[in-house]
Order: structure tokens, then C-alpha cells, then sequence
């Protein structure tokens, strides 16, 4: 596995009020740097932590999981890197004597802390456990590496075996607990080198380094794994300017050594950083410094790095070169490995692994089925909610409905709004047919007062010709229905209808009538002027004929003056009581027009109203069509569910499979390594029983010839001996 470098940058608070901050935290992953307000630049860590942060968190972010991994067997280290004053003895420390405070105390005493509670854990949760933690603490002075465990001051040297590097002469002390562990650091503190320089009243002067080792065992049935893991915790020496040290003789001489350390270690990094030179020497073996760091920089360990800075203006340019170093170390990649062995009897670490293994298969399939269920029930939820939204989508409707109903209850007052939602379409049909039959009976009448009116045309007077001509054209055929209150109504002027129509049938009979008696007056008159023309044309007597005459003239002349007088009062009489019926059929036909005026009133309103009533039809089935998508589409999406449940249940019974496979497949492999070991096993102990049986030979034949040298004095023995082995067959 590999990783890169964390790298976490933590500005401290400033020293002078009057100044100036040249940092600024832009959030908790990027710091700027301004140099007199002029350019600014960003940079960009795994984490930055402004100057009230807590030493806890500090803590949880860096440390707190790399110590933990050091119980698994994987290699750890912390260094503070930053200039001189910066606050790196306070990030990995805490202030002085305050080591044990819960809020001050700094990294060192909250890991070590952390590393044995974590071993604790562990010791209760596995059965066979133990541990056993050892402690180095030396200092790199002048470039030479010191124990601070030990008072004389024989040196270390370094022996690098690859992937090892040891301190040897380092005393290494056995530690049980943390109390113990800080003991060993608080004593190798007090000899670490310090002294007052004018950026800080107790700077460091050497690179400590804590190396803390840690092994484990870890039995469980007949397998017994050993780990290994060694955690660093680093506090480096600060850079230092001989412009703000101010330092000089011995002073000079360890910042020299001290900024040449760094600068090999910023060498190294700068290389590891470029993935080009991946592979180029690093020149680690430079300074002491880089050599013990070797495998925490692009090695085989986990490593975080903590840069401090100064925030205030005049350290600038030193903080520019401290995130410049960070942002390098954030380049580089380690390749972790975990330091376990396993050991134990193999059949019975197979059987354990197949065990495990099958557990694991059990937890997996209690998953699926927990998933499955999960997703079940989501499933259905989501069907509840549909069902929830369709009912809703539903009473919606029907509230639509109702209000509908209601209005058809308003326009059909007296019924009950039941009755009209069930009868309403026998309603509609009875409504249609019965404006049919009012529409005929109309048509009917009109076309009789047609008849009427042309009837009375030669005796019509100018203006009631007019009033005739000037009527209104016939409006069109058009099927209207009426609600049942005004077809009830209508029935009630249906029946005037009728009545006037009875009284024009009357009139009529009695036009007819008139009609009758003025065309058989008129033939009495054409009778009497026949008899009289024949008369007249006589040839006999015509002085008779014409005194005859003269007289029959005075005598006609008479009677036709009577019967002319007689015939105009009658036509006077009968002119005045047609005027009067003509009158009167006049004002009946205008009562009649207003009448067929207020049924086409009626007319119109009952199309207003089969319009509503359409328009509602159209509503319900739109509201249906929507009822039925919303339906496929809960279908549809409910299809997806299952679909996707049955997904699930085929990749979780795919891996299920897998894991049976691979299961059977150990199961092979142990039981050929069990017939292995039995084949093994039977061909030693034959083997065995060859050599037992050889060795019998052995012994006997060396005994026989003992026997026959302690015999050879007794020749008569030595003969009976000689055939008891040979009868025998022994040899
Ligand atoms: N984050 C902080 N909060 C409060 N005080 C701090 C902080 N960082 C540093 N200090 C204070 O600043 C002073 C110098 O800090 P420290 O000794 O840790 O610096 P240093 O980087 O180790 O310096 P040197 O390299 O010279 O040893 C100390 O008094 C310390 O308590």
C-alpha cells in the first residue's frame, strides 16, 4: 500500500502587538502569505491549524490514527519542522512542565497515552494477547548522535541494513506503561541540549528524536501472529538567521550544523518530491539527520509533518521557505508495510481462515438479507406513499366531482345532488328528446300560422302585411337541452302553446266559415245576374219585352239596388268582423312571437348550460387520463424497485457464490495438503520401520559378533550357536 506524506501547517500566535501578520488562514485547508502587502501567495496542506487551535485536535488529526496502525505492525513518524521560535517543541511537547496537563500537554504525551490504551483494548478484546513496548531517545548535536537516555557521552553510530536502520550503542528501555514511558522522556528531556538565543529562551539546539518500538503477540487457537512497528516522534531543531539569532561563538556553531542538517533534509525532499527522480539517488547518508529518516521519507512508514510559522511580518521569509519545504513533502509518496508474522500449526490456520472465512459468508448473507429487507420496506414505503398520493389524487377528484354535482344541484334546485349525479344522464336524454317534441311542436305551429296567415292574406291590412314581412328570418334547427326545473316551465308555456294554437284552429274554422258564406253569397249573386241576362236576350215581344222590360228594369233596378244594398252592409258587416279577427289573430301571432322569443331565450340558455356539462365530462376525463399515468407510472416505478431488489439479490448471491468458490477451493487445497502430510506421514514411518528394522539387524549381527569373539573359546558352544542361527535364519 502506498501513501503520501500528511502534512499539516500550524501558525502560532504572534509575539508583538504592533506588528503586522504577513499569514493569513484562508480556511482550514489553505494559508496565505503577504509580503508588504505587495504579492501574496497561497498555499495549500492537508490541514492548517490557526493559532487557537486546541493541542487535542491537533492531536486527533496528526497522530491519533498513525498510532493506532502502530499496534497493526505499521511504522510511524511525526516531525516538527519549522523555524527557530516557531512552536515546534510546543506542537510535539506542550509548554514546559506541562506535560501532564489535559489541555497543554502536546503530542508526545497524548500518543504515548493513546498507544497503551489502544494495546489495553486490545489485550481485553483478544484473548492471548501481549505487548511489549521499548524506547530510544537521542539527540542529533553538531551532526553527531548522543543518548539522552544515558549520562556518559559515548556516541551512536548508525547501522543501515536496508530496510532497518538501528542506533547502535542507544540504550533501549523496556516500558510497560505510559506513566513509565513519560518518566523515560521527562529524564532524556532534561539532558537534551537548550539554551537561550534571542528568538527563544529555551531553543533547541539538537534534533530529538523518540523512537518508541512495539511488538505484539497474538494467539488466537493454535496461530500465533507477531507484530513489529516502530513509531518516530520527532522535534527538530529550527532554522535559524544569524540576522535574528544574533548568535555567535558555540551558538554560531551549532545553528551552522543545524541549518546544514535541514538543508540536506529539504535537499532530500525536494528530490523524493520529483516523481522523475523517483528512482535517482537520494543523498540521505548527507547528514545523520536524513539517514534515520530514511524510511519515514518515501520508505516504508507513515509519516506526518507538522510545520510551524511564525505569522508576524519580519519572519516572512522564513515562513515562505517552511511551506515551500511543506508543500514539497506533500509529494512524496511511502510504501507502507505491515511488520506481521504468522506462525502456528498450518492446517489448523487453514481450518481457522476457512472458518473465518465461512463467517464472514454468514455476515454477508445477514447483510444481504438485512439490505434486502431494508430495501423492501423502502420499496413498500414508497408504494404507501404513491398509494397515499393516488388517494389523495383521488378525493381531489371526487371533490371535483362533488363540486361538480353541486353545480348541477344549484342549477337543478329540488333534487336532491344524488339523485341528479345518478338520474342525470337519463335526465340529459329524457331533456334532448323533450326539446325535440317542443322543437316540432314550434315548427308545427309556425308552420299553421303560416297557413293561417296566408290565408288571411287578401284581407290583411297594409301594415299587418308589413308587420308579416318585416318578421324575423327562421332561426336554425339547433338541439338544445333544458334542466328538468325549466323544462317543467316549459311545459307550463307548453300548454299555452297549445291553447293559443286551439284558438288559432278556431279562428281558422271560423275564417273558413266566413270564407263559406261569402263564396255562396257571391254564387247567389252570380245566379241572379244569369236569370237576368236571360231574360233580356228574349226576341219575343220586344216591346213587351221592352216595356216588359222597362218595367222588369225599374223592378230589377229596384231589387238589384236592394240586393246590392243588402250585399254591401253584409260586406261592410263581414269587412268589420274580419278586422276585428285580424286584429285580434294579429295580436295573438305578436303574443305568439314574444312566446317563441322567450322559448329560444330558453333555447339558448339550455345549450349554455350542456356546455357546462361538457365541459365538466371533459374535466372528469382528464382527470381519469391523469389518474390512469399517475397509475402506470406507480407501476413503473414500482417495476424499478423490484427490478433493482432483484439486481441486489443476484450481485449479493453472485459474491456469495464467489465466496463458495474460493471456499471450496481452500477446502481442496487443505485436504491435499492434509493427504500430503498423511502420504508423508505414512511414507516416514515406513521409512522409520526400515531403518528400525536395519538397525535391529544391526544391533543383533554386532551382538552375534560379540558372541562369537566371547565364544571363540568355547568351540563346542560357539558350533551350537552357529546352527541355532543358521536354523533361526537370523542373519
Ligand atoms: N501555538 C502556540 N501557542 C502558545 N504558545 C506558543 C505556541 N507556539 C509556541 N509558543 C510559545 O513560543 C515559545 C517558543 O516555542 P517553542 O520552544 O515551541 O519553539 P520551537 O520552534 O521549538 O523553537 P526552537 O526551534 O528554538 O526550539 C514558547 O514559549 C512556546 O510556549
Amino acid at each position: 500500500m502506498s501513501c503520501y506524506i500528511k502534512v499539516y501547517g500550524r501558525v502560532r500566535p504572534s509575539t508583538s502587538r504592533n506588528q503586522q501578520n504577513a499569514l493569513t488562514v484562508v480556511d482550514k485547508l489553505r494559508v496565505k502569505v503577504e509580503a508588504d502587502g505587495r504579492c501574496e501567495k497561497l498555499y495549500e496542506l492537508h490541514r492548517i491549524f490557526a493559532e487557537d487551535i486546541a493541542q487535542e485536535d491537533v492531536f486527533t488529526t496528526a497522530a491519533k490514527k498513525m498510532v493506532e496502525e502502530c499496534t497493526e505492525g505499521i511504522n510511524g513518524t511525526i516531525f516538527a519542522y519549522g523555524q527557530t521560535g516557531s512552536g515546534k517543541t510546543h506542537t510535539m511537547l506542550g509548554p514546559a512542565d506541562s506535560w501532564s496537563d489535559p489541555v497543554a500537554k502536546g503530542l508526545i504525551p497524548r500518543s504515548v497515552e493513546h498507544l497503551f490504551a489502544q494495546l489495553e483494548l486490545k489485550a481485553q478484546e483478544c484473548q492471548k494477547f501481549s505487548f511489549k513496548i521499548n524506547v530510544e531517545f537521542v539527540e542529533l548535536y553538531n551532526d553527531d548522535i548522543f543518548d539522552l537516555l544515558r549520562s556518559d557521552s559515548n556516541k551512536i553510530t548508525l547501522r543501515d541494513t536496508g530496510n532497518d536502520i538501528t542506533l547502535v550503542g542507544a540504550k533501549s528501555e523496556s516500558v510497560d506503561n505510559s506513566l513509565d514511558l513519560m518518566h523515560v522522556v521527562k529524564r532524556g528531556w532534561k539532558s537534551r541540549r537548550t539554551a537561550a538565543t534571542a528568538m527563544n529562551r529555551d531553543s533547541s539546539r539538537s534534533h530529538a528524536l523518540l523512537i518508541i518500538k512495539v511488538c505484539t503477540e497474538e494467539v488466537t487457537g493454535s496461530l500465533k501472529t507477531n507484530r513489529s512497528s516502530i513509531l518516530n516522534l520527532v522535534d527538530l531543531a529550527g532554522s535559524e538567521r544569524q540576522s535574528h539569532t544574533k548568535a555567535s561563538g558555540e551558538r554560531l556553531k551549532e545553528e551552522t550544523n543545524i541549518n546544514s542538517s535541514l538543508t540536506v533534509l529539504g535537499r532530500c525532499i525536494r528530490l523524493l518530491s520529483k516523481p522523475s527522480t523517483s528512482h535517482s539517488f537520494i543523498p540521505y547518508r548527507d547528514s545523520h539527520l536524513t539517514h534515520i529518516l530514511k524510511n519515514s521519507l518515501g520508505g516504508i512508514s507513515k509519516t506526518a509533518v507538522i510545520v510551524n510559522m511564525h505569522p508576524d511580518r519580519s519572519f516572512v521569509a522564513e515562513s515562505s521557505s517552511t511551506l515551500q519545504f511543506a508543500e514539497a513533502c506533500t509529494m512524496i509518496k511511502n510504501r507502507v508495510l505491515r511488520n506481521e508474522v504468522m506462525s502456528g500449526d498450518q492446517e489448523n490456520s487453514y481450518k481457522k481462515a476457512i472458518h473465518e472465512l465461512r463467517q464472514e459468508i454468514d455476515e454477508t448473507r445477514a447483510k444481504a438479507r438485512e439490505e434486502f429487507a431494508r430495501r423492501l420496506e423502502e420499496s413498500e414505503k414508497n408504494y404507501q406513499q404513491l398509494l397515499a398520493e393516488s388517494t389523495a389524487l383521488k378525493s381531489e377528484h371526487t371533490e371535483l366531482r362533488f363540486k361538480y354535482n353541486v353545480g348541477l344541484y344549484m342549477m337543478a334546485s329540488g333534487s336532491e345532488k344524488e339523485i341528479v349525479r345518478k338520474t342525470i344522464a337519463l335526465e340529459l336524454d329524457a331533456t334532448n328528446k323533450r326539446c325535440q317534441l317542443l322543437q316540432e311542436q314550434r315548427d308545427e305551429l309556425r308552420e299553421r300560422l303560416q297557413q293561417s296567415l296566408n290565408s288571411t292574406i287578401p284581407m290583411q291590412t297594409p301594415c299587418g302585411k308589413q308587420r308579416r314581412q318585416s318578421s324575423r328570418p327562421q332561426r336554425r334547427e339547433t338541439v338544445y337541452k333544458h334542466s328538468p326545473s325549466r323544462l317543467a316551465e316549459l311545459a307550463g308555456q307548453d300548454d299555452q302553446l297549445h291553447e293559443t294554437e286551439l284558438r288559432v284552429a278556431t279562428l281558422e274554422n271560423e275564417i273558413q266559415v266566413v270564407r263559406a258564406k261569402l263564396e255562396k253569397v257571391t254564387e247567389e249573386k252570380f245566379k241572379a245576374e244569369e236569370v237576368h241576362a236571360d231574360v233580356i236576350s228574349g226576341e219575343e215581344a220586344s216591346g213587351r219585352i221592352e216595356e216588359h222590360s222597362r218595367s222588369t228594369a225599374h223592378d230589377n233596378q229596384g231589387e238589384r239596388a236592394e240586393y246590392q244594398l243588402v250585399e254591401e252592409g253584409s260586406t261592410r258587416e263581414m269587412e268589420k268582423h274580419y278586422s276585428f279577427q285580424i286584429k285580434n289573430s294579429a295580436e295573438q301571432i305578436s303574443d305568439l312571437k314574444s312566446r317563441l322569443d322567450a322559448y329560444d331565450q330558453e333555447i339558448e340558455e339550455a345549450r349554455l348550460l350542456r356546455l357546462r356539462l361538457e365541459e365538466s365530462q371533459n374535466k372528469e376525463k382528464e382527470l381519469g387520463k391523469m389518474i390512469e399515468n399517475f397509475r402506470k407510472q406507480h407501476e413503473d416505478d414500482h417495476r424499478e424497485y423490484r427490478e433493482e431488489i432483484r439486481r441486489v439479490k443476484a450481485n449479493m448471491e453472485k459474491e456469495l457464490a464467489e465466496r463458495q468458490k474460493s471456499l471450496d477451493l481452500l477446502q481442496n487445497e487443505l485436504e491435499k495438503t492434509v493427504r500430503a502430510s498423511n502420504k508423508q506421514k505414512s511414507e516416514a514411518s515406513l521409512q522409520f520401520e526400515a531403518k528400525m528394522e536395519n538397525l535391529k539387524k544391526i544391533i543383533l549381527i554386532q551382538f552375534l559378533s560379540h558372541m562369537v569373539i566371547a565364544l571363540s573359546g568355547y568351540p563346542r558352544l560357539f558350533a551350537g550357536l552357529h546352527h541355532f542361527i543358521e536354523d533361526d535364519g537370523v542373519l
